[in-house]
């Protein structure tokens, strides 16, 4: 198993329990989507997974490590090698190319690959932008770039938060379609919170977050 959640419990100080004995497990080249109302807790358990944030009691492993044993140093790391994550915000950097932003985590993590890279760029239809800047680059482009970034590193596990959300249906299709080919050829795991049953379809299986707990 690639990724156990073993009965999370998590409480945001001074607020309610947010997450309460949530299990859930994801093989490799597994690809899960993330369910549930707004708040009820989807993007705290995507964090959670890429040891982004901690949790109060349950353990979370990935790949044989068990994320509470890991001191900040040991989760930084985790973070530059083992996970990616796209958001529904882009996030690139501003003042790189694009070629700069595909390269800028594998670089980082010392994994750059120019063939793989090169792959990405092509099957990512970014080929004819790589020096253009994020600002000059529509939605859909802006996102197919962080998933590149975020793949150039070939991750095992792919969090992905409301990564269509700002995108028009025509675009958030072909960038989902992009994403699960690149994911399936890596071999990673995605987990995906989606508001979007459609998406949600799309992917291996669901788990619908409700009242704290996968319903
Ligand atoms: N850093 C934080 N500090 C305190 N409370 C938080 C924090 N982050 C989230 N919360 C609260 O935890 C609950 C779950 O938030 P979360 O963002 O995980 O939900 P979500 O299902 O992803 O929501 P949405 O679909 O609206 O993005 C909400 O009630 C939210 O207000």
């Amino acid at each position: 198993m690639l990724l156990e959640i073993q009965n999370i419990h998590k409480t945001y100080p001074r607020g309610r329990p947010v997450l309460n004995d949530v299990s859930l497990s994801l093989e490799r080249g597994q690809t899960l989507a993330i369910t549930g109302e707004s708040g009820s807790g989807k993007s705290t358990l995507l964090n959670l997974a890429g040891a982004l944030d901690s949790f109060d009691s349950g353990e979370i492993v990935l790949d044989g490590t068990a994320l509470s044993r890991l001191d900040d140093r040991g989760r930084a790391l985790l973070r530059r090698e083992d996970v990616s994550l796209v958001f529904q915000q882009f996030n690139l950097i501003p003042s790189l190319t694009v070629a700069q932003n595909l390269s800028f985590h594998a670089r980082l993590a010392n994994r750059v690959d120019p063939e793989w890279l090169a792959h990405l760029t092509a099957t990512l239809g970014l080929a004819d932008l790589t020096q253009r800047y994020p600002e000059h680059l529509s939605g859909g482009q802006q996102q197919r770039v962080a998933i590149g970034r975020a793949l150039a590193v070939r991750p095992k596990l792919l969090l992905a938060d409301e990564p269509t959300g700002n995108l028009d249906e025509t675009a958030s299709a072909a960038v989902l379609d992009l994403m699960l080919s690149l994911v399936a050829d890596t071999g990673a795991a995605l987990l995906l919170v989606t508001h979007s049953p459609v998406i949600a379809a799309r992917l291996d299986r669901t788990a619908h977050l409700a009242n704290g707990r996968i319903a």
